[in-house]
C-alpha cells in the first residue's frame, strides 16, 4: 500500500517536473547557447574526439567565421492573433517573439519588423496552432547584393484564393507605403497546411504564388582571401529551394574542398557527380577542377536555378563541363549507373547523412577514388564514416566549421579515399 502511495506521488509529481525543465530549457535561446566560445560547443568537442581519438587524425582543427550579420536565411514562426513572430522555446510549441537578430542579415531584420507591422495593420489572423487557417511562418532571405529581403509568407490554407490575396495586398500597401519598396527583393504566398506537429515549414506539394519582384536572389560566393581566383558562377535562389544560411563561412568549406579534387595527386582532372547538389552550390566552384561533372538532387525546383546558372558561365568551356542535371533521389541517381565513370564524388546531404544504398553504391563504383563529403549532421557523419571506411574509403582529412556561432552545430568537411587496389 506504501508503495502505491509513492508510486502515485512520484506520477503526479512527474508532469510537474516536466513542466519545469522545459521552463529552464526554454529561457535559453538555444541559437545563442555557446556565443562565447562556439567552437567549444559539445557538438564540436565530439567531432574533435572523434576524429583524433576514433579515427586517429593528427589533428582537427575548427574554423569560425564572425559571430555576428551572417544569417542569410530567416524562418519564423507565427502564432496567435494579433500574431507573434518568434522562435519555439524548445521542447514546445510556445513562441518567443523574435524580430530582430544580432545573427541576422540587417535587411533581414529591417523586413521582418515592417512586415509584422504590416501583418498587424492589415488584421491578419496567426495560426492558432491547431485548426486550419492563418499566417504560420515567414521566411526571410537576404539579398546581399542590393540589401533588400525576399518575404515568404506561409499560410496554413490549402489553396491562394482571393481571401489571401486580398489580405496580402494590404499588407503590401502598408510595407509600400512604410519605406518597404527599398527593402524588398520580392514578396510570395506559399499554402501549407499542415498539423500542429509537422515541423515542415514549406510543404512538397503546397502552391507558390510570386505577388512582386523577381523570381530568383543572385548570390556570388566571394572566394576566400589570397585563393587563387577561378571563375565564380551566379548563384540563384527562389524560396523554394536550399541556401545556405551562412554563404560566408561556407566559402571556407568550398575552398578548402576545392584542394581535395585531384584524388591521385596528378594533374588529371576528375570526371565528377555531386549527390545533393541543390542549385550547384559546390560543384560550379569546382569547374576549373574537373574533366566534367554531373548534378542531381532530389528538389525539382533546383534544376531550373542551376540551368539558369550554367546559362551564365563565363565561357563555353566551362559550361561544356556540366553533363547533366538529375532532379531525383540520391539512391535513384546512384542506382541509375551515373557512378560508374565517377572518379571523384562529391556530397552535401540533409541532417540524416547518407543512405544505405548510396552507400552500397559507393563501394562498387570501380572507378571511384575519392568521396569529399560535406555534413551538417555529425552524428550521421560518425555512422557513413564507419560505413564507407568498411567499404574501403580511408579517412584523409576532416576539418570542422561553425556555420551558425551560438548553437550546438558543426558543419565538417570530411575526405575519403580508396585506393585502386582497394576494390
Ligand atoms: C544540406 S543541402 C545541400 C545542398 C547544396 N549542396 C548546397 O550547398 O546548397 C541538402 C540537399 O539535399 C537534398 N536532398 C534531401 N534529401 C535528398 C535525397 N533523398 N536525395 C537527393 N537529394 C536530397 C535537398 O533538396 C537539399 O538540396
Amino acid at each position: 500500500m506504501q508503495l502505491d502511495v509513492e508510486q502515485e506521488r512520484e506520477k503526479n509529481a512527474r508532469p510537474e517536473k516536466m513542466a519545469k525543465r522545459r521552463k529552464r530549457k526554454a529561457a535559453r535561446d538555444p541559437s545563442m547557447q555557446y556565443l562565447a566560445d562556439p567552437a567549444g560547443a559539445p557538438m564540436c568537442r565530439a567531432a574533435r574526439a572523434f576524429f583524433t581519438k576514433t579515427c586517429g587524425l593528427p589533428r582537427f582543427e575548427v574554423v569560425l567565421g564572425r559571430k555576428g550579420g551572417w544569417r542569410v536565411v530567416a524562418k519564423l514562426a507565427v502564432r496567435g492573433t494579433p500574431p507573434v513572430f518568434g522562435m519555439f522555446k524548445p521542447g514546445t510549441h510556445d513562441i518567443a517573439e523574435l524580430l530582430h537578430s544580432d545573427a541576422q542579415h540587417e535587411a533581414i531584420n529591417a523586413c521582418a519588423k515592417l512586415l509584422h507591422k504590416a501583418v498587424l495593420h492589415a488584421g491578419v489572423q496567426g495560426y492558432d496552432g491547431k485548426n486550419a487557417g492563418g499566417l504560420s511562418y515567414v521566411a526571410l532571405n537576404a539579398d546581399t547584393m542590393a540589401n533588400r529581403a525576399q518575404v515568404v509568407c506561409v499560410f496554413n490554407h490549402e489553396k491562394v484564393d482571393t481571401s489571401l490575396r486580398g489580405q496580402m495586398a494590404n499588407v503590401l500597401a502598408y510595407m509600400h507605403a512604410h519605406g518597404g519598396k527599398k527593402l524588398l527583393h520580392s514578396v510570395w504566398v506559399h499554402c501549407n497546411p499542415a498539423g500542429r506537429h509537422d515541423n515542415n515549414i514549406f510543404a512538397h506539394e503546397g502552391a507558390w504564388e510570386r505577388l512582386e519582384g523577381d523570381k530568383f536572389i543572385e548570390e556570388r560566393l566571394e572566394p576566400l582571401e589570397g585563393a587563387v581566383p577561378y571563375a565564380l558562377p551566379i548563384l540563384r535562389f527562389p524560396p523554394m529551394v536550399f541556401r545556405q544560411a551562412n554563404p560566408e563561412a561556407f566559402a571556407g568549406i568550398i575552398a578548402e574542398a576545392r584542394k581535395w579534387m585531384q584524388p591521385d595527386g596528378s594533374s588529371k582532372l576528375p570526371v565528377t557527380v555531386e549527390l545533393y547538389g541543390g542549385v550547384g552550390t559546390i560543384g560550379l566552384h569546382m569547374l576549373d577542377l574537373v574533366r566534367s561533372i554531373s548534378i542531381s538532387d532530389a528538389n525539382p525546383h533546383n534544376k531550373a536555378c542551376f540551368e539558369s546558372t550554367v546559362e551564365g558561365l563565363e565561357t563555353p568551356a566551362l559550361r561544356a563541363k556540366v553533363r547533366a542535371y538529375d532532379p531525383r533521389d540520391a539512391v535513384q541517381v546512384a542506382q541509375s549507373g551515373a557512378l560508374s565513370n565517377a572518379e571523384v564524388v562529391i556530397v552535401d546531404p540533409p541532417r540524416k547523412g547518407l543512405d544505405k544504398d548510396v552507400v552500397y553504391a559507393f563501394s562498387r563504383a570501380r572507378r571511384l577514388r575519392r568521396i569529399v563529403y560535406i555534413s551538417c549532421g555529425f552524428k550521421a557523419l560518425q555512422r557513413d564514416t564507419v560505413a564507407l571506411q568498411r567499404n574501403g574509403f580511408k579517412l584523409d582529412f576532416a576539418k570542422g566549421h561553425v556555420l551558425f556561432p551560438g548553437a550546438d552545430h558543426i558543419e565538417t568537411l570530411a575526405v575519403f579515399t580508396r585506393d585502386a587496389r582497394a576494390q
